[in-house]
C-alpha cells in the first residue's frame, strides 16, 4: 500500500475489547485509583488480580486489550494505566446521569457520595409522587416527573437509573430514550426493550445472590446432590417434608433425581444441583457495590 492510500491514525478504528474484560475494567481502575491515592507507582499484574478476582494471565491478556503490556519485573506504571482505563470507559467526559424513582433505593443511591470521583454525577433527580417535590437528596433536588425531558436536555444527561417500580419502568425507559438517553441502567426487576443504540445494563441483587448460592453449593460436594426446591408459597405444604414424600410418579422417598413434585395442585421446581466450572457471570460492579451499601447502611469512598 503506497503512504497516501495508508489510513491514519486518527482514522483507524480501535480495536474491540471484550466485554468480560470491559467488566473489570472498573475493578482495576478502583484498586489504581486507591494506589495512586497513596503515592505508589508501580502495580503488578498479581495485585490487579487479586483485586478483580482473576488470574495474573487474565489481567495481563486484559490490559493488552487497551495497548498496555507493562515491564517484566516492574510492572505497570500507575499513572498510564488510571488514563488508559479511564479513557476507554469514556469516564474523561463529564457525565451527567438523571435518577428516575427517588424511593428507598433511589435515596440511597443518591446520597452516595462515591460517584463524582468515579467519573460520573447525579444531576437530576425524578418522582412521580408530588409530595416528593423539592426535596434535596445528595444536594440534588427531587423534581415531579413532567419535567423529565427538559431536564435531559438542560443536563445534556446520557444515563439514565431506574428505580422506579417494575410497572413503571418501561414507560420511564421509553421517555428517557425518547428524550435522548443512550445508556440506561436498571435496578427495576423488569427486562426493558429498547432500540438499537441504547444500551442497558441490570442491577439485580438477588440474581448476584443466586450465582454466590450456586458457588455456595459447589463449595459443598456432599450437599450438591441433594434436590434444590423453589420456596413454597404460603400455605402450601412444607418444603422439607414435600421433597421426601413424593417422587415424580407419586412414589414416597428420597430422591435426588426428582426434577418436579406435585402438592397440594401445585407444581414446584426441583433440580438437582448444577455443577460445572463456569465462570461467575460478569456483574454491573458498581450497581451491585451501590446496592450492597444500601443493604448494609454503609457509606463507601
Ligand atoms: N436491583 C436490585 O438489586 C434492587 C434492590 C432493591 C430494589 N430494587 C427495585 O428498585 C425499585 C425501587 O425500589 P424501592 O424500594 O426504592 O421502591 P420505592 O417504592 O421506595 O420507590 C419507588 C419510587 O418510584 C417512584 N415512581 C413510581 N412510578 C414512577 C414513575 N412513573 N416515574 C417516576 N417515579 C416513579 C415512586 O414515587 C417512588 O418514590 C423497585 O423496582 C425494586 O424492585 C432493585
Amino acid at each position: 500500500m503506497s503512504p497516501s492510500r495508508r489510513p491514519s491514525r486518527e482514522k483507524r478504528p480501535r480495536p474491540a475489547v471484550p466485554e468480560a474484560t470491559v467488566a473489570r475494567l472498573p475493578l482495576y481502575l478502583r484498586v489504581l485509583t486507591g494506589l495512586a491515592d497513596d503515592g505508589v507507582e508501580t502495580v503488578s499484574s498479581d495485585t490487579l488480580a487479586a483485586a478483580a478476582g482473576v488470574t495474573s494471565a487474565k489481567v495481563r491478556k486484559d490490559l493488552s486489550h487497551l495497548g498496555s503490556y507493562g515491564t517484566r519485573g516492574v510492572g505497570y506504571d500507575v499513572d498510564v494505566l488510571l488514563d488508559r482505563i479511564s479513557a476507554r470507559l469514556g469516564l474523561t467526559e463529564d457525565r451527567g446521569v438523571m435518577l428516575v424513582g427517588v424511593g428507598n433505593l433511589g435515596h440511597a443511591l443518591a446520597r452516595y457520595g462515591g460517584f463524582p470521583a468515579r467519573g460520573f454525577r447525579i444531576v437530576a433527580l425524578v418522582d412521580a409522587d408530588p409530595a416528593r417535590a423539592g426535596e434535596l437528596v445528595g444536594g440534588v433536588e427531587i423534581r415531579p416527573v413532567v419535567e423529565l425531558e427538559r431536564l435531559i436536555e438542560d443536563y445534556q444527561v446520557t444515563i439514565g437509573v431506574i428505580c422506579t417500580p417494575a410497572a413503571a419502568a418501561q414507560q420511564v425507559c421509553d421517555r428517557l430514550v425518547a428524550a435522548g438517553v443512550t445508556s440506561i441502567l436498571n435496578f427495576a426487576p423488569v427486562v426493558l426493550s429498547v432500540p438499537d443504540g441504547v444500551d442497558v445494563r441490570k442491577v439485580d441483587l438477588a440474581v448476584e445472590l443466586q450465582i454466590l448460592s450456586f458457588h455456595e453449593a459447589r463449595k459443598r460436594p456432599d450437599r450438591s446432590a441433594e434436590p434444590r426446591i423453589r420456596p413454597a408459597a404460603p400455605g402450601t405444604l412444607p418444603l422439607e417434608g414435600a421433597v421426601g414424600a413424593l417422587s415424580p410418579d407419586g412414589a414416597t422417598g428420597s430422591r435426588p433425581e426428582l426434577r418436579t413434585l406435585a402438592t397440594e395442585g401445585r407444581t414446584l421446581g426441583i433440580a438437582p444441583a448444577e455443577r460445572g466450572d463456569a465462570e461467575p457471570a460478569p456483574t454491573t460492579a458498581a450497581g451491585t457495590e451501590a446496592v450492597m451499601r444500601l443493604a448494609t447502611g454503609s457509606e463507601g469512598s
